[in-house]
């Protein structure tokens, strides 16, 4: 069998929670980190290019390092010596997955070039537990917008129809707000009234997202478990949603942990909103960067 030499990962950002699928749900975004990696006798070298690479660690503790030493370690091998080229195109600790991107990078990098030992849920397995929650790590992986929950011998994962005139604009601030700070800031426990709250705006979200029904898409997008807690960390929050659903959205979300904005419109309002919500934050002196993008379908490919 011929040894593989180099090998290639794309990854697409990826937006999670949608409002009330807190740890859940995420879809794919047409957004980007490419991984090259190359063996290389001499020792480990990682350059990063791309938007805010010198935030980028450039050691041992880099997290698409960190996921393609766990990789062999699972399969109980030594990881050979390599040389990895990172070129960013999702910004850093914005609620769009970054974290994931390397993980799911690291391990499928790690897989093929050990010759393809874990099938897809294998690797989806160790990539969701190396992230502590699937929703950006699922998507990542298969693409599209997708539902994971415990199964009764493990994870089950659904792709949640999401109908074609529903596209999401998302507005990027240029502060970033990592994920474990906004965990933080989340209850360890939930009423009753704010879980049923959920359950039930959850379902209206997927039967939403399927049907483009818009006053179903308008109520579902509400949240009690991680937005009320989280908006305190995000300056302008209220405005910016004002100024979205003023502009045509049927509702605003935070993107992931956040910082990000996620609004959801039709195409014909995407560039009101987008500018809408620009605007609203640059109103209380936030710079961003918004536009709509569009869902990846294919997820994680290889070249
Ligand atoms: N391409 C990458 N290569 C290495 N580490 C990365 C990469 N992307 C993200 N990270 C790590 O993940 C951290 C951000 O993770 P996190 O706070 O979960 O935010 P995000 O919402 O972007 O996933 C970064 O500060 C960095 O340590
Ligand atoms: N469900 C997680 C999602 C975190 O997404 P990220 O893009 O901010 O890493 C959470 O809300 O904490």
């Amino acid at each position: 069998m011929s040894v593989i030499s180099t090998i290639t990962v794309k990854v697409p950002a990826t937006t999670a929670n949608l409002g009330p699928g807190f740890d859940c749900i995420g879809a794919a975004l047409k957004l980007y980190n490419e991984f090259k990696f190359t063996r290389n006798e001499r020792g480990l070298i990682i350059q990063v290019s791309g938007t805010e690479a010198e935030k980028v660690q450039t050691d041992e503790s880099n997290l698409l390092y960190q996921a393609f030493l766990k990789l062999y370690q699972y399969i109980e091998q030594t990881s050979p010596s390599v040389k990895i080229e990172i070129k960013l195109g999702v910004p850093l600790a914005r609620g769009l997955g970054s974290s994931a991107t390397a993980i799911v990078g690291g391990l499928v990098a790690g897989n093929v070039l050990a010759g393809s030992p874990l099938s897809e849920l294998q690797v989806m397995e160790l990539a969701i537990a190396m992230e502590g929650h699937p929703d950006n790590v699922v998507p990542a992986l298969l693409g599209g917008c997708c539902l994971a929950a415990t199964g009764l011998t493990g994870w089950e994962i659904c792709d949640i129809t999401w109908h074609r005139q529903i596209v999401p604009v998302i507005a990027i601030p240029d502060f970033e707000l990592s994920t474990l700070e906004a965990r933080q800031v989340l209850p360890t426990e939930v009423s009753r009234g704010d879980a049923i709250f959920n359950t039930a705006h959850f379902g209206l979200l997927l039967r939403g997202l399927a049907t483009h029904r818009e006053e179903w898409l308008r109520a579902a997008l509400q949240d009690k478990l991680h937005q009320p807690y989280r908006q305190a960390l995000i300056p302008g929050y209220d405005a910016v949603e004002a100024a979205a659903v003023a502009a045509g959205a049927y509702g605003m979300v935070i993107s992931g942990a956040g910082p990000t904005l996620l609004a959801l419109t039709d195409e014909l309002h995407t560039p009101g909103v987008a500018t809408a919500m620009r605007n609203a934050w640059k109103q209380v002196g936030i710079k961003s960067v918004a536009q709509s993008l569009p869902l990846d379908i294919q997820g994680v490919t290889i070249f």
